[in-house]
């Protein structure tokens, strides 16, 4: 049997002394598109800095492809197939989009031969050729010689993702992609990434939006201070009763304070 394309086992992570992530583990299925939620603070962005390996776990494994990771540092995990965005987009303002997208291949580069690619004429023309088709895919080609610090935020976050795709992932672990963003934006985004989704490529999205989490996304994982509290549909999630008293703070006996708590979820 195929191993999980990311398996997580037994992590665990404290600052100080104080532990944020507690003996977390899941596993998330190629082809899949998996959201990782839960109430402020429950850890997720460190489970994310743990996976794509900005930081490293005090116990526990984390596996791609069935190949452990845990001792590899976050620029190889890149070459490995994994991709991220970031919560507040790291564009270079002041270049181009090709030119930002051109950032993100080199991010891939595994060789010293690849790495050096850009230095050629050669080098650069065919990554901008292959950047230019990327956008084109995409439907963003209508910006490619355009500063991005002068476009719209919608279209910003979009070419984030975009970024992250150029190192050409097999996961791409997305950071909140619909923070800022306007209903229309996010609908926009929310199709931008099923059709990423549809290409092959494995999502894993950290998210606060709950309309947006169910439109994109068929698996979800729900941490509470740190520990997994949920593994499962993503049409069940809002019936949990753990996941309602961690949102709520308290557990639901009447249909009154689930519906409530089904709210409160949806605007989380
Ligand atoms: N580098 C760090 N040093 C110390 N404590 C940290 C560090 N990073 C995170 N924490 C703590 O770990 C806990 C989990 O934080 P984390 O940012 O992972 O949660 P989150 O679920 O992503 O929250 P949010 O939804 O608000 O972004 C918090 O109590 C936070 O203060």
């Amino acid at each position: 049997m195929m191993p999980p394309l990311l398996a997580l086992q037994g992590v665990s992570k404290s600052f100080g002394g104080l532990e944020v992530i507690t003996d977390v583990a899941f596993n998330v299925e190629a082809g899949g598109r998996t959201a990782l939620i839960g109430p402020n603070g429950a850890g997720k962005t460190t489970l994310f800095n743990l996976i794509s390996g900005v930081y490293r776990q005090d116990k526990g494994s984390i596996a791609l492809s069935g190949e452990d990771i845990s001792d590899i540092a976050s620029r190889r995990r890149i070459g490995l197939g994994m991709a991220r965005s970031f919560q507040n987009i790291r564009l270079m303002p002041h270049l181009s989009v090709t030119e930002n997208i051109m950032l993100g291949q080199q991010a891939r580069a595994g060789s010293l031969a690849d790495m050096l690619t850009p230095l050629s004429l050669f080098g650069r023309t065919k990554w901008r050729r292959e950047a230019e088709e990327l956008l084109g895919r995409m439907g963003l080609d209508t910006y490619p010689g355009e500063v991005v610090a002068t476009l719209p935020y919608g279209i910003r976050k979009k070419i984030e993702v975009v970024r992250a795709l150029a190192a050409s992932p097999k996961l791409l672990l997305l950071d909140e992609p619909a923070a800022g963003l306007n209903p229309t934006e996010t609908a926009a985004l929310s199709d931008f990434l099923a059709e990423i989704a549809e290409t092959g490529v494995t999502l894993l999205v950290v998210e606060h939006d709950m309309g947006f989490v169910r439109s994109l996304c068929d698996h979800a994982v729900v941490l509470n201070f740190g520990r997994k509290i949920y593994d499962g549909p993503t049409g069940s999630v809002q019936e949990d009763p753990d996941v309602l008293e961690a949102y709520l703070g308290r557990r639901n006996r009447n249909e009154d304070a689930a519906a409530s708590a089904r709210e409160g979820i949806h605007a989380a």
